[in-house]
């Protein structure tokens, strides 16, 4: 499925890594006055996505793919799809890749995740952000962590390079981003050059 007239930009990558600020300052760094962009995130605010982001220790494999697909579908129909329909431009905190990894972890096998999402919408653009991954513990531990998922950040990085081919094999045009020591400021700026330089804005 193709996007509306809007833009769809996704930002996934390890917990800790800065995604949630980088989507953030992204939002003012995109928006002018005659162009909004919506910063979102999943799971979403919905409660399928409350379900899903409180319920990792209760659901596992594939009705937690399940739930966190249904968040997805629900976010799509009810805020994203409209904001694109709208010509807004659309960023969002973790989508389909994040689901790659953390579902795969827990069972379920790649192609059945894709299959799951094939009515989800392809972003224009995906990012993969990466760093260091003990740095990126810390921050998330500092920040406090809730997810049976966040128990076990170990080989976060390379998880996330390992999906490009795969997600460039489906369509999805994605820019594995290495952050290194730069701050989020820095890191929005680089991702609002590309941007700008890829899709026609
Ligand atoms: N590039 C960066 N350098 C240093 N600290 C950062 C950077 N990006 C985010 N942070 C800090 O790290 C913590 C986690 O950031 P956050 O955006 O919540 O990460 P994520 O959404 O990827 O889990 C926050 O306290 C945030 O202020
Ligand atoms: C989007 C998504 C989230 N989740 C779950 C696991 C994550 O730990 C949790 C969302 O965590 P989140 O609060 O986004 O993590 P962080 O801010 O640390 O990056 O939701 C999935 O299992 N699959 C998914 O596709």
């Amino acid at each position: 499925m193709t996007t509306g007239c809007g833009r769809f930009i996704v930002i996934d990558g390890p917990s800790g890594v800065g995604k949630s600020t980088v989507v953030n300052l992204l939002g003012k760094l995109l928006a002018s006055p005659d162009h909004e962009v919506v910063a979102t995130a999943e799971p979403s605010t919905g409660p399928v996505g409350e379900l899903a982001r409180a319920g990792t220790h209760a659901y596992h494999g594939l009705a937690l793919a399940c739930l966190v697909t249904a968040d997805r579908y629900h976010h799509l129909a009810t805020q994203i799809r409209p904001a694109l329909a709208a010509g807004r431009t659309v960023v969002c905190d973790r989508y389909l890749p994040t689901s790659l990894i953390l579902q795969y972890r827990d069972g379920v096998p790649t192609e059945l995740i894709w299959q799951l999402n094939a009515d989800a919408n392809k972003p224009d653009l995906t990012f993969l952000l990466v760093g260091d991954d003990t740095l990126c513990r810390q921050r998330a531990t500092q920040r406090g962590t809730y997810s049976r998922f966040h128990e076990e950040l170990i080989g976060e990085a390379d998880a996330y390079r390992r999906l490009v081919p795969g997600l460039r094999d489906h369509g999805y045009r994605s820019h594995l981003h290495n952050i290194g020591l730069a701050s989020a400021a820095e890191v929005a700026g680089v991702l609002r050059d590309i941007i700008v330089r890829e899709l026609t804005w």
